[in-house]
């Protein structure tokens, strides 16, 4: 069967908002902010595919997944940055509903502009000028400009027009969704007509309903890319699945206890030194399930993390943070400058976090130290020495240890010693 529309190798890139700009004045200055960086990022990227003439396809996925960038390249809006796309036959699109408009133009000059930029010929749009408008409801309105008009009226003659022009491929994108609901069943009843006439509809739609009532395939499209592209049921299973993975993701995110702000007293020259001219504030603690807690389990995750407030300062610190036993026994150390890690200076986020990925500790209470340095290391500009309380709970009783900081996973056998086995062996 002939193709109506054949998509190669289709990639399109845009350019992402700006996310490092500084947000005050002064920052920009000193950061020697010019014009806003934006990275460009693949909206759309290996797609390939081919529909049949005459066949009805969804396009589904989650929001930004891509489903408008491909309907609006395939209906010629914008240019792929790689690939190509072939449409045989006239196209009815139903893309950015009303936004063609003209805002000065009467309802009737609207409709005839309308119709011959979709390529019908105005001899054409004569003769089908009270079906549209009937269509439309629009008769009452169709000397006013359109500058008077609801959007449910601009939405109504923009789909009025698609549908009468005869299209050998309409593409619809989330149209059925706006009007009332009237007017909705009609022109769903609509693109059901035109579809036994052999149209190729192509149609984006957040409603399942609705692409299960008029489709035969379904391309389903996340992030970018294209995952799936076949029949109805079976697309839309993959699809209704993902959408329950990313519900549970959701739900569980929002099950997590908020990260734990963990309180320290602070005196200056007795557990709190530096310079002042960055200072560590907002400490928190989660769990390697990211629940707030000062809590752990011995072998749990930890994430550390702070804000700073870089006050004056221009400039990336290091962090430092460790992590203590009783009688100022440092059992682990680290800071940003060993892994490399340059922080934010003025300007913001302001906040570092440490990710350490399991804390076997035997049971007891610690504390934690945090530091701020120059980036030279030649200044302690904030430093809360062993001043905030971690404490650290058995997993397994019988697996504690008796004596000692460490509580790796372990456990007794009873029985022949390993060696009994490679002396077995080499017997
Ligand atoms: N003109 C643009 N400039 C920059 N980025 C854009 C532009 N148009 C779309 N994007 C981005 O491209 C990605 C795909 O957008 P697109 O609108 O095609 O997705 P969608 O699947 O239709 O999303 P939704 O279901 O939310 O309408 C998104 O990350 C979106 O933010």
């Amino acid at each position: 069967m002939a193709s109506a529309i054949v998509v190669r190798g289709l990639g399109k890139t845009y350019r992402a908002r700006d996310r490092g700009r500084p947000t005050s004045l002064k920052g920009r200055i000193l950061s020697g902010y010019r014009a806003p960086k934006r990275e460009p990022f693949w909206a759309l990227r290996n797609i390939s595919f081919s529909i049949p003439r005459g066949r009805a396809v969804g396009v589904i996925g989650l929001n930004g997944a891509g489903k408008s960038t491909l309907l609006r390249l395939i209906g010629g809006v914008g240019t792929p940055d790689e690939g190509s796309i072939k449409v045989n036959g006239r196209i009815g699109a139903l893309l950015d509903i009303g936004a063609g408009l003209t805002e000065d133009l009467t309802g009737r000059e609207n409709l005839f502009l309308l119709g011959v930029i979709s390529g019908m010929l105005r001899s054409e749009i004569k003769a089908k000028f009270d079906d549209i408008v009937e269509f439309a409801e629009l008769a009452d309105f169709i000397e006013q400009p359109v500058r008077t008009y609801s959007t449910g009226m601009r939405m109504r003659l923009a789909f009025a027009v698609a549908v009468h022009m005869s299209p050998d491929v309409l593409l619809i994108d989330e149209a059925l969704a706006v009007g009332d609901q009237a007017f909705q069943r009609k022109c769903l009843k609509r693109v059901s007509e035109i579809r036994e006439t052999g149209c190729t509809i192509f149609l984006v739609s957040h409603d399942e309903a609705q692409i299960e009532a008029l489709c035969d395939d379904v391309v389903l499209l996340d992030h970018g890319q294209l995952v799936a592209y076949g029949p109805l049921s079976e697309t839309m299973a993959i699809y209704t699945a993902s959408v329950d993975a990313k519900v549970a993701e959701v739900e569980a995110r929002d099950a997590r206890l908020p990260p734990k702000v963990v309180e320290a007293v602070l005196e200056a020259e007795v557990n709190r030194f530096g310079s002042g001219e960055m200072a560590i504030e907002l400490v928190t603690l989660t769990d390697s399930e990211g629940n707030g807690t000062d809590t752990l389990v011995a072998g749990q995750g930890l994430n550390v993390s702070f804000r700073y407030d870089p006050r004056e300062l221009d400039v990336a610190p290091i962090a430092l943070i460790g992590i203590y036993g009783p009688d100022d026994t440092a059992l682990f150390e680290t800071h940003s400058d060993r892994a490399g890690l340059t922080l934010t200076p003025g300007g913001g986020p302001n906040a570092v976090t440490l990710e350490i990925a399991r804390l076997d500790l035997a049971p007891g209470a610690y504390r934690l130290t945090l530091g701020l340095f120059a980036p030279d290391w030649h200044t302690v500009y904030d430093y809360h020495a062993e001043a905030y309380p971690l404490q650290i709970v058995a997993a397994n009783e019988a697996a504690a240890p008796s004596k000692g900081f460490l509580n790796p996973p372990n456990a007794w056998h009873r029985g022949e010693t390993v060696g009994d086995d490679l002396a077995s062996e080499n017997a």
